[in-house]
């Protein structure tokens, strides 16, 4: 991939950076500000080059237009404090504030443009559309550079179709996931085990096929769970479920049991009255969930199944929460997972931790985070990744 060395002298240069700042908010309070910090290398490395640097970056999926619970304020605060210098928020993404913001940078500041999802272009499914955008931002800088691991799986015209139009290179973020996730993308030690949870189920459900190719056990948690119970012909109340993808489900089981994959699901659920952190709540076997209620964690029996599956695996990836870890009442199968690959690890395993929300949970559940040995900042893009995918925000960095 291009480095950012390929760009030249920056000093004076005006240079785009794609971040992830994806964080988790509670309000208008980032509770985990990883992916910021994660970012800071490479912004420093363009400051101190004496460049113009201006970031753009996506908060939530806020539906093509402003929407102030999205905006990136709370961002460009934190932000600027870790950088030690005021990071100025434009009002838009290309418009006028835009415009005034970059005109007015001196060498080494930094600027944010707004969400970059608030333009219904960055998203299009539409070639021509995402063109036009990234036209617009090519027409504020003379460089672009990628740094925003979290999103380069996503075909959209920050991350992929401004790159065609600006000399671009990849960050050091960039970078470094790429070689630190490569020792599991090529010939991984075995056992290998992927544990997925979260809630992005349709999204993740999608890396599965691959997976069944790759992995010696699947071990599924999280929101994820219910669409494998409901193919095994169970109800799963008010859970979250991916009804149209039911039958794919079905179909991932089948082949897993010609492949000699374990699918690892559940044998209990903490089953609640509503998706509240005081909400009552009972452990149920994962075949008698309760109508009217939503699994919000995994119980204790599947905490202990799948720390014991994780125990002798030489190769694991991790992404997305066992349960509702922001809420204490749902956190303890994420916390028995975490545990488990700590251990699989200190007994010789690598392990990778991905995802904004799987690497916030890490923190706050008061992990050592060197007790992995990666963790990355993106948990759609490791999972693709390792499943051995082209990536469009990677593959359009080619040297
Ligand atoms: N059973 C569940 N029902 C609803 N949400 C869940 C459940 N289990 C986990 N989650 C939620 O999943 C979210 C993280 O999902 P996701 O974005 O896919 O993970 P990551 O950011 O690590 O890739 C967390 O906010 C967590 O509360
Ligand atoms: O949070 C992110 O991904 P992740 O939850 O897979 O780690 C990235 O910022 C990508 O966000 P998106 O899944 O809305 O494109």
């Amino acid at each position: 991939m291009k480095t950012i060395d390929s760009l030249g002298d920056l000093r004076g240069k005006r240079v785009l950076v794609r971040s992830d700042f994806n964080v988790p908010l509670d309000g208008t309070t980032i509770t985990d500000d990883g992916r910021i910090r994660a970012a800071l290398p490479t912004l420093k490395r363009l400051t101190d080059a004496g460049a113009r640097v201006i970031v753009m970056a996506h908060l939530g999926r806020p539906k093509g237009t402003p929407d102030p619970q999205y905006s990136l304020a709370p961002v460009a605060a934190r932000l600027g404090e870790l950088l030690g210098q005021d990071v100025v928020l434009a009002e838009d993404l290309v418009g006028p504030s835009a415009k005034k913001t970059v005109e007015a940078l001196a060498d080494g500041q930094v600027a944010l443009l707004e969400n970059v999802r608030f333009d219904a272009r960055e998203t299009s499914k539409a070639d021509a559309e995402r063109a036009e955008l990234a036209g617009e931002l090519a027409q504020l800088a003379d460089a672009f550079v990628s740094d925003g691991f979290g999103v380069v799986h996503r075909k959209q015209a920050s991350v992929y179709d401004v790159a065609q139009v600006l000399p671009a290179a990849a960050g050091d973020l960039v970078l470094g996931e790429v070689e630190s996730l490569s020792k599991a993308t090529g010939d991984p030690e075995r056992p290998y085990a992927v544990v997925l949870g979260g809630s992005k189920v349709s999204d993740k459900l999608g890396v599965i096929a691959n997976l069944l190719t790759k992995a010696d056990r699947l071990l599924i948690g999280g929101g994820m769970v219910f669409t494998f119970l409901a193919a095994k012909g169970l109800s799963v109340g008010n859970s979250l479920l991916e009804e149209d993808q039911i039958e794919t489900v079905k179909g991932y089981i089948t082949t897993a049991e010609e492949n000699g994959v374990e699918i690892v699901l559940p044998v209990d659920i903490v089953a609640a009255d509503s998706f509240a952190a005081d909400a009552p709540h009972q452990v149920v076997g994962a075949d008698e969930i309760p109508d009217g209620t939503i699994g919000l964690d995994i119980g204790p029996e599947s905490g202990k199944l799948f720390a014991d599956k994780l125990a002798d695996a030489k190769t694991i990836a991790w992404n997305g929460p066992m349960g509702v870890f922001e809420f204490e009442a749902f956190a303890a199968g994420t916390k028995a997972v975490a545990q488990g690959i700590i251990e699989a690890t200190a007994a010789g395993g690598f392990s990778i931790v991905g995802g904004g929300d799987s690497a916030a949970a890490v923190r706050a559940l008061g992990f050592d985070e060197a007790g992995f040995s990666h963790i990355s900042t993106g948990g759609g893009a490791s999972l693709e990744l390792l499943e051995g995918k082209e990536l469009p925000g990677l593959t359009v960095l080619a040297d």
